[in-house]
């Protein structure tokens, strides 16, 4: 790796007419997105419409085939990168459902991501409770919860750029959802001020709870494979509840 590659940690991404195939089927249908450096975007949508299809896609996972469109990071096309070259350039993601590695230590993989080597590795594990999960196999056994947290501690470590994260408060309890919160607070800096600030993020939501520690700039609903409105993420979240996803798909706010 270059060390060039580690001072890219802006994150502004320019998604044009992006289609994306799932097996034989177009699941994505022109999508166009931007987001500014320092800026936190949500995504809100009714289930299977597509956004976990966006951020796998973004992250460049096989299996999520692009036809036409394109990706740019910070200005550089990624649409053909594969997905560690995306994470090399500053993309990170927390993961809806992560997978189960049996035989890796969660200690282990922190330490071969980790770009510092000087970081406290348990401490920073104890500040999202994770402490006593170290010399665990990812995920083994881990609650619903306990995953959400190792997700959240696997981004601390890397400290991407660009920050993805679907759905980070779903099977969370309260208590945990604030402890979780600021650490995604933390991670996009949001208390920095949006001009000082070096990192960007997507973020999936259902319940909005996440709101209350993210800032969030700019709120999207997905229906169907395309985003049909933009606006206020809150504004758009109180909608939702009032009146459902219906009007969604015809709503033209932006
Ligand atoms: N590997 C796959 N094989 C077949 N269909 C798939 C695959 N992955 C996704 N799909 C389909 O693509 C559509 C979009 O799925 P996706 O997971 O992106 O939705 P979502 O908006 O994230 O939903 P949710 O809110 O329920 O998490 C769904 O109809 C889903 O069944």
């Amino acid at each position: 790796m270059q060390p060039s590659t580690y001072t890219m940690r802006f994150g502004m991404l320019d998604i044009r007419d992006l289609h994306v195939n799932v097996g034989e089927k177009e699941v994505l249908h022109g999508i166009n997105l931007h987001i500014d450096a320092g800026e936190t975007h949500v995504l809100m949508g009714p289930n299977g419409s597509g956004k976990t299809t966006l951020l796998m896609t973004l992250m460049g996972f096989s299996g999520y085939k692009i036809t036409k469109g394109e990706i740019t990071l910070n200005g550089e096309d990624v649409t053909a990168m594969h997905a560690d070259e995306r994470a090399k350039r500053g993309i990170g993601m927390l993961f809806q459902r992560p997978p189960t590695i049996s035989g890796l230590k969660l200690g282990k993989l922190l330490t071969a991501i980790s770009h510092d080597k000087t970081v406290d590795l348990p401490a920073l594990a104890d500040s999202v409770h994770m402490g006593g999960f170290l010399e665990r196999d990812i995920n083994k056994g881990f609650s619903g919860g306990e995953i959400k947290r190792s997700e959240v501690l696997q981004l601390m470590i890397q400290n991407p750029g660009f920050v993805m994260l679907d759905e980070p408060e779903s099977g969370v309890d309260l208590e945990n959802i604030s402890l979780i919160g600021k650490a995604i607070g933390d991670l996009l800096e949001k208390d920095k001020r949006m001009a000082k600030r070096e990192k960007s993020g997507l973020v999936i939501t259902h319940t909005g709870f996440i709101l209350d520690y993210v800032d969030a700039d700019k709120g999207h609903v997905m229906c169907d494979g395309m985003i049909t409105c933009h606006g206020n993420p809150r504004e758009i979240l109180k909608d939702i509840k009032q009146r459902g996803y219906t009007e969604c798909r015809e709503c033209r706010r932006s």
